[in-house]
């Protein structure tokens, strides 16, 4: 496919280029900059493929109009993965990201927050030799997903598969959703979820329909429904939104981070995150997207953002894998590090097969 080539092209020459493929679509996207400067987002009227920050840091975009711009058509179909293997034989580091979580459920018990998404990253040494292959089995074993792998010589080279949009608007439409909770999918016909995974989504939803109200005419909730995504799964309500003003750096402003990444009030968890979780999430749980443009349907009154989950973040020998969970006051340390493992153990069969 020349999109796939352009992609070893760009990444070889080292210039910037995003190359994605939206949820249940056959289409494969690439922007392909055609030099290597790097643009800063700065009021959100620009228009192109955006990677912004969980937090610090640049908020960058490729800009359509610098670009060349491929489209091409990809065969569908669900990749069977090996099964999981749930353990990480890591002990160092279950031992670490339990003693967070246990600080999380201090901090929650004396009242600092209602909820706190702590994440961990996860090295593994090994180079990778083709990108377009790992690429290919992320959106086989992804359909439902927005897949992307996104390079800029000044930021490095992100790949990932969230099941999470942040926003999509569309004219006076605004769609996002409330995703949270997690158990490993199965073929059971009922799925139960618990009451700690039904109140940390209730969070999430509570907090978007909240933080959208002054700019909405009127807001919709569907009922919480069981979202799948590969060998997890979540729960997720739709939510859609009547905007009454349009301002797009605002409405990004109040709803990033969400409590699905962050957590409940906002700024008290980015700052225990900031100060507990000791490392630097950069993109991982940031956003990524379309901004002011729907390159498919060839529109500029769209925009399409998704909360970078499910990542790696590819350097020269190293793979760096970045999973969190959300955590309240029932959360147990040992099946949220396992909550994390499952969430990376996609990830790495994808590597590994
Ligand atoms: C923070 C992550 O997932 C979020 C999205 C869905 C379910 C989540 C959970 O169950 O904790 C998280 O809120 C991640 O995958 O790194």
């Amino acid at each position: 496919m020349r999109v796939f080539k352009h992609l070893v092209h760009f990444y070889n020459v080292r210039k910037p280029f995003a190359v994605y493929r939206k949820s249940n679509s056959d289409t494969i996207v690439g922007i392909f900059q055609n030099s290597t400067k790097l643009y800063l987002l700065e009021d959100f009227t620009e228009q192109g493929f955006v990677l912004a920050p969980f937090c610090e840091g640049k908020q960058i975009y490729i800009p359509l109009k610098e670009s060349t711009v491929l489209i091409e058509k990809v065969l569908q179909e669900e990749q069977e993965l090996s099964e999981l293997s749930l353990h990480n034989n890591d002990l160092e580091a279950k031992a670490q990201f339990e003693q967070l979580v246990k600080k999380c459920i201090t901090a929650i018990n004396s009242g600092l927050f209602a909820k706190v998404v702590p994440s961990r990253k996860e090295t593994l040494n090994a180079p990778i030799n083709n990108i377009v292959s790992i690429f290919k089995k992320l959106i086989k074993t992804y359909p439902t997903a927005f897949c992307s792998v996104f390079y800029h010589p000044e930021i490095g080279l992100w790949m990932g598969a969230t099941p999470e949009r942040l926003l999509q608007i569309k004219g006076e439409k605004l769609y996002t959703m409330a995703l949270a909770g997690t158990q490993l999918t199965h073929d059971m016909p009922i799925v139960e979820w618990g009451s700690k995974e039904k109140e940390e989504q209730q969070f999430v939803t509570d907090f978007i329909v909240q933080t959208l109200q002054p700019f909405a005419d009127k807001i919709w909730t569907s009922q919480p429904y069981t979202k799948k995504a590969a060998k997890v799964m979540h729960i997720c309500t739709d939510i859609e939104v009547v905007l009454s003003t349009y301002n797009f750096k605002s409405i990004i402003k109040a709803l990033h981070p969400t409590p699905a990444v962050c957590g409940m009030p906002k700024e008290i968890a980015l700052d225990f995150l900031i100060q507990k979780e000791g490392y630097d999430r950069k993109y991982y749980a940031g956003y990524l997207g379309e901004l002011n443009c729907n390159v498919e349907q060839n529109t500029n009154d769209e925009s399409d953002l998704y909360v970078n989950l499910r990542c790696m973040e590819i350097e020269e020998n190293n793979i760096n894998i970045y999973v969190g969970c959300g955590v309240t006051k029932d959360s147990n340390p040992e099946s949220e590090f396992i909550e994390t493992v499952n969430k990376s153990s996609t990830m790495k069969q994808i590597l590994n097969n």
